[in-house]
């Protein structure tokens, strides 16, 4: 019998993240991380089920040698890649166009595909495909998935997914709204319906997925309809060194005053701007606790605070005119999930569009999804707390698994 195992390798630029969850009883029974790849020492954390955590620090060059370590160390737990209980590997892949609209079996053609996507995806794809082939060199028994950021938004209209730029050069270079974090979304617009007892047909949800790279996104009946990220992960909200949306001329503007070039720009926006460029911390509890302090260091944070609600309230705003009518309002990610200041702010002052969060509810700390608006509310405010993995590798064991897990 086929295993019931799935491991779900999320490779990015610096780091790899993995989890081995089961699919038969919902256990994980490993998870970890590898950061600061190809730095001068790099960060090994593996986390078995049960046992204790291992963690050391030392040089890891590449992809190929991260995902070696990730496989010596599963194996010193009696979970490496031959062990007979894995069913598939399962790959986040940021960018999938247009052409995957749904989880893939990874086979030279689509190695080819996402290759071809790597122009419009620089900082994610190159790594997607390094964590997959190294992959498939380690366990080229086992089947691989390519789980797409961007097959959930595959659904919007052409009239939320089009630039209002020339067709000609639009469609010549693939420029579109693709829109990324899409595991995340599908999974908390569902898990908001079933917290609202409803079926996800039913209901509308804005999805506010909050984390170092934030989207929003805005669900009918289960289908995304918008997203705010775009052509690539910088599009839309502030996020911790993002930018989100800008006036485009303030790139020809830098790019002919201040005489950067567009890989400066480039650098710039992705890296050095978003909660980071506002104040100096790209981490929203460092934001919060300076802005309960005084002085030019609490103002600065203040203000990146209020740059980063601001920009988030205008989405909601945004969210509930496309969607008309609205259910539910889910807060998800790092922050979404943790930052109660955040989530207060933002809904402050949208009475009118019937939302409002509970104080006292909006402060409670809780594992699972949670309503946080008061019971009267028209619009449910939930925080959701979302599961890549877990999405990842259900959609993984579905096109793959022998469909025995979950039987009794
Ligand atoms: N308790 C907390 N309060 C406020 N922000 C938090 C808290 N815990 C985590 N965060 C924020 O969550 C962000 C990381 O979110 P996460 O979803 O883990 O990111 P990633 O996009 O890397 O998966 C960081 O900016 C961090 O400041
Ligand atoms: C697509 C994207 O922004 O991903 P992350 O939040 O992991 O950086
Ligand atoms: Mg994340």
């Amino acid at each position: 019998m086929r295993g019931t195992r799935v491991l779900v390798l999320n490779t990015g630029s610096s780091s790899v993240k993995y989890q081995l969850l089961d699919m038969a009883d919902g256990s994980r029974p490993a998870a970890g991380l590898v950061e600061r790849i190809g730095e001068r020492t790099s960060y090994l954390r593996h986390a078995p089920a049960g046992g204790p955590r291992r963690e050391r620090e030392e040089p890891v060059p590449d992809h190929q040698a991260a995902l070696k370590a990730v496989a010596d160390e599963l194996a010193r737990d009696g979970l490496g890649l031959d062990s007979p209980e894995l069913a598939a590997i399962g790959h986040r892949v940021v960018h999938g166009g247009r052409r995957f609209t749904e989880p893939t079996v990874i086979d030279d053609a689509v190695l080819a595909e996402i290759e071809r996507l790597v122009p419009v995806a620089p900082l994610h794809n190159p790594a997607n495909l390094a964590g997959i082939r190294t992959a498939m060199a380690l366990a080229p028994h086992l089947p691989q998935v390519a789980v797409f950021d961007t097959a959930f938004h595959t659904t919007m209209p052409e009239y939320a997914a089009r630039y209002a730029i020339d067709t000609a050069v639009a469609d010549a270079h693939r420029v579109r709204r693709y829109g990324f974090h899409g595991t995340s979304h599908a999974y908390v617009s569902r898990r908001t319906a079933e917290l609202l007892g409803r079926d996800p047909s039913e209901v509308n949800v804005i999805v506010l997925h909050l984390g170092n790279g934030s989207s929003a996104s805005a669900v009918r009946g289960g289908r995304c309809v918008d997203t705010s990220m775009g052509l690539t992960p910088l599009e839309g909200l502030v996020m911790g060194t993002r930018s989100g949306d800008i006036d485009p001329a303030v790139v020809f503007h830098l790019a002919r005053v201040a005489g950067m070039s567009v890989d400066e720009i480039d650098v710039l926006l992705n890296k050095r701007s978003g909660l980071l460029g506002l104040c100096g911390d790209n981490d929203m509890r460092e934001v919060l606790r300076r802005m309960a302090g005084e002085g030019p260091d609490a103002e600065s944070a203040r203000l990146a605070f209020d740059v980063y609600v601001h920009r988030l309230k205008k989405y909601i705003g945004a969210y509930c005119a496309v969607l008309g009518r609205v259910d539910a309002v889910a807060f998800t990610a790092g922050v979404g999930e943790n930052a109660a200041p955040v989530r207060q702010a933002a809904v402050d002052g949208l009475e009118g569009l019937g939302l409002a969060v509970d104080a006292e509810l909006n402060a409670a700390r809780g594992g699972g999804p949670r309503l946080v608006s008061p019971p009267t509310a028209r619009v449910a405010v939930a925080v959701v707390p979302t599961d890549e993995e877990l999405e990842i590798a259900g959609q993984t064991y579905a096109l793959v698994g022998d469909g025995t897990a979950g039987r009794k």
